[in-house]
């Protein structure tokens, strides 16, 4: 990699154990992954396979047994607004109105209150919420919870937003706008995002990356560049033949687990 164009993120060779009532689960074992500023990676693989581990390590909330996790070559040492997590169940202040939950991390960073006034209009608008900035999170539909969810990561400054399955407990077609809507987000702000899922599909129509990871112990398996055009046509014949040839990956690993 050129020296140009640093990574945000370096894994080296990094693993993770787990003591469970005295027996030893290997999560994650040498992992290594660089990712670029801008890049949006997805990581896919079978339950159990380390994903959110890894997603975990990156956040901050756990640390890894061996090797090292560097942001901008420094080593990750705990929880940091500039690596804002997004989780499936949302993870909103159900006491704090949809305003205050975006300026929340602002707040605690005691910015000047204009300031923070204007970053949260700033992010409400950019997630269309503009309209429902003075209601409570269990006035919204998910979908609309999870554009909050979006924007107060944003608020706080994030270089590199962590999503771990964050369309999961949404229908399809909610699913579908919000990944259009993410989409959009990130082609304007050129945030570099790091999203775990289960679905090929929505892999393939997010990402310029897909890292398949492997189940016991859990591993990057491979490393697969998505260079087709946008918007992509999960339809087309390019498309299927990334998703056939993704799923073949993951069955294969299936199978190995499963002898
Ligand atoms: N805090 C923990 N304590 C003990 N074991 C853990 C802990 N977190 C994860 N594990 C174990 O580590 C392994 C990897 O779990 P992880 O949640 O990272 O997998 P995953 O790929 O995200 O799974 P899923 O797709 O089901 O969410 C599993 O065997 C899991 O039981």
């Amino acid at each position: 990699m050129s020296s140009a164009t640093p990574p945000v993120l370096s894994l080296r060779n990094v693993g993770k154990t787990f003591d469970v009532q005295g027996r030893r689960i290997e999560a994650l074992r040498n992992a290594n992954l660089d990712i670029t500023r801008g890049e949006f990676v997805c990581l896919i693989g079978a339950s159990g396979c380390g994903k959110s581990t890894l997603l975990r390590i990156v956040a901050g909330f756990e640390s890894a047994s061996s090797g090292e996790a560097l942001m901008w070559g420094r080593p990750i040492k705990g929880p940091d607004p500039t690596r804002g997590m997004v989780f499936q169940d949302y993870g909103l202040f159900p006491w704090l109105t949809v305003r205050d939950n975006i300026g929340f991390g602002p707040a605690s960073r005691r910015r000047p209150r204009k300031e923070i006034k204007e970053t949260v209009d700033h992010f409400i608008d950019l997630v269309g919420l503009a309209r429902f900035a003075d209601v409570y999170p269990h006035q919204l539909s998910g979908g609309m919870k999870q554009r909050v969810a979006i924007a107060r990561v944003l608020a706080n400054e994030a270089e590199m937003v962590l999503m771990d399955e964050p369309f999961g407990a949404l229908d399809a077609m909610t699913r579908e706008r919000l990944q259009d809507e993410l989409l959009e987000l990130w082609e304007r702000t050129k945030l570099t995002v790091l999203f775990v899922t289960h679905s090929i599909e929505e892999a393939i129509v997010l990402s310029n990356r897909v890292i398949v990871m492997s189940a016991g112990p859990g591993r990057i398996d491979s490393d697969i560049a998505i260079e087709l055009q946008r918007p992509r046509d999960v339809a087309g014949a390019e498309f299927n033949a990334l998703r056939r040839s993704l799923a073949d990956k993951l069955h294969s690993h299936h199978a190995k687990v499963a002898a």
